[in-house]
């Protein structure tokens, strides 16, 4: 795609286009789209020698990578090769209840230079591009906000969280349950190829799970760190086998560090196919000596670890973050995918102000399953909802209630606030562990 715009003292040019790379090396394309979005994101401009392993990271993502151009900057101004914004997308599944697997469209890499910002560049990135994705067929989309102030208004609502969590476990630390399995250290680098795996089932079990980009896999085995692709010395592994010595479950971590106190173990990522690997796990971080803490940025919102502990009060839940903002591409798609535990029957009208989603729908849900029908424009409806307020619902991380009480459902009867909490509750609270 090429599309021209003209501001007022240049053109500026979109393009799209995949992360190439020219033997080992990445095209001058990317290289130049990478250092807009190390700018974007105040990190250091990422070493030319880096950039290859991204570009292959990317390239098996298959991302697509959005640049707007100015062809006309003015003398001195940075190199015309590196985007005035930045934008890209890739699809991945998204578990959308019930064990079933929906492809979501992922947005990521948002930036756009301060020259160039409140002009509409976004806008403009954002809105052709979830026309596109709608027209190809993909029924949501979904990203991870830097602030939550901007995504409302393109019909992206908050839909799962995450906890920030810190455990003591000096000698009050224990579990209530007898221990199940063995938990081993591991080679970090065996999490190459175990991770994916077993991320793989927490994925199918988890409402909520998004399925991972190329990058996980080197981070959680330490073969890359945060900052850059290099071997990252201080990462720790360790994997919970069953009875059967099946692998279900790892986490990998890192110390704090000798100059914070109380002495704390970070835990990386964790993930585990069962309840018992996730406490046996918890048992074997628990039980590390030398440290008084374990702290994780990532903990479920309902965690059943406080519940398994001999002293909950040893578990302190901090800060809680939004991690998944979803939006409806298309209804009957969206919502078909979906899992119900909830029953009824629902007339709904969707306001959209992009007009993708836009429209009045019947919703009849039973079994589990939802059949969904595109009504007349003159068809009586329970209720009208925003494109947002349903991105929030989709998964059940929020109820109708709850978004009636805070006035996002305005006009809507009690009866069909019931009505739609009824048809969207889920017995699970959803839980995204993946930032993309
Ligand atoms: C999925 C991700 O990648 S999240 C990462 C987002 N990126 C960042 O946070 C990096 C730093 N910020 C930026 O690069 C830019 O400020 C961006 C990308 C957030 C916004 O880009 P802009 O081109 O300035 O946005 P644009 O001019 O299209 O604004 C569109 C609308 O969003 C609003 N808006 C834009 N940014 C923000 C913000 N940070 N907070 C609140 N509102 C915002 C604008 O006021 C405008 O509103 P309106 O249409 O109602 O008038």
């Amino acid at each position: 795609m090429d599309t021209n715009a003209t501001t007022a003292s240049s053109t500026l040019r979109i393009e799209q286009f995949p992360a190439e790379t020219e033997g080992d090396t990445p095209s001058a394309r990317f290289q130049g789209w990478f250092d807009a979005v190390d700018a974007g994101f105040h990190e250091s401009s990422t070493e030319a020698a880096h950039l290859a392993e991204y570009a292959k990271g990317y390239a098996a993502d298959n991302r697509v990578l959005w640049g707007i151009y100015d062809d006309e900057p003015r003398p001195g101004v940075w190199s015309p090769d590196i985007p005035v914004a930045t934008y890209a997308t890739m699809v991945n599944s998204m578990n959308v209840g019930g064990g079933r697997l929906l492809d979501a469209h992922q947005i990521t890499a948002v930036t756009v230079r301060p020259t160039h910002r409140r002009r509409g560049l976004l806008r403009r990135l954002i809105t052709s591009d979830l026309e596109q994705a709608a027209r190809s067929g993909l029924g949501i989309a979904a990203l991870t906000a830097s602030e939550a102030t901007i995504y409302g208004r393109f019909g992206f609502g908050a839909a799962t969280f995450t906890r920030e969590v810190e455990v003591d476990v000096q000698e009050r630390f224990g579990l209530r349950t007898p221990p199940a399995g063995t938990v081993e250290m591991a080679d970090p680098a065996s999490l190459q190829q175990l991770g994916p795996e077993i991320f793989a089932r927490f994925h199918a079990r988890t409402p909520g799970s998004v399925a991972r980009q190329y990058a996980y896999a080197k981070r959680i085995s330490g073969q890359w760190g945060n900052d850059k692709p290099e071997p990252d010395k201080s990462i720790r592994a360790a994997v919970h086998y069953d009875s059967n010595g099946m692998p279900q479950g790892y986490v990998s971590y890192r110390f704090a560090g000798w100059s914070k106190e109380p002495y704390t173990m970070k835990i990386v990522d964790l993930a585990a196919a069962s309840g018992e690997s996730y406490r046996e796990l918890w048992r074997y971080l628990g039980s590390i000596d030398l440290v008084q803490r374990i702290s994780w940025s990532l903990a479920p919102v309902e965690d059943p670890l406080p519940w398994a502990l001999q002293d909950g009060r040893g578990y302190a839940a901090k800060s809680a973050e939004d991690v998944l903002w979803l939006r409806i591409l298309d209804p009957v798609k969206a919502f078909q995918a979906r899992h119900y535990d909830g029953e009824g029957r629902l007339a709904l009208e969707i306001v959209d102000p992009l007009g993708l989603a836009a429209g009045r729908f019947l919703l009849e849900a039973a079994g589990g399953n939802a059949r969904v029908q595109p009504l007349a424009a003159d068809d009586a409806v329970d209720l009208s909802v925003d494109v947002d307020v349903l991105g929030s619902l989709y998964l059940g991380g929020v109820t109708a209630g709850t978004l009636a009480a805070a006035g996002r459902l305005p006009g809507a009867t009690a009866d069909a606030v019931g009505k739609l909490e009824r048809i969207f509750a889920t017995t699970a609270q959803p839980y995204c562990i993946t930032h993309f």
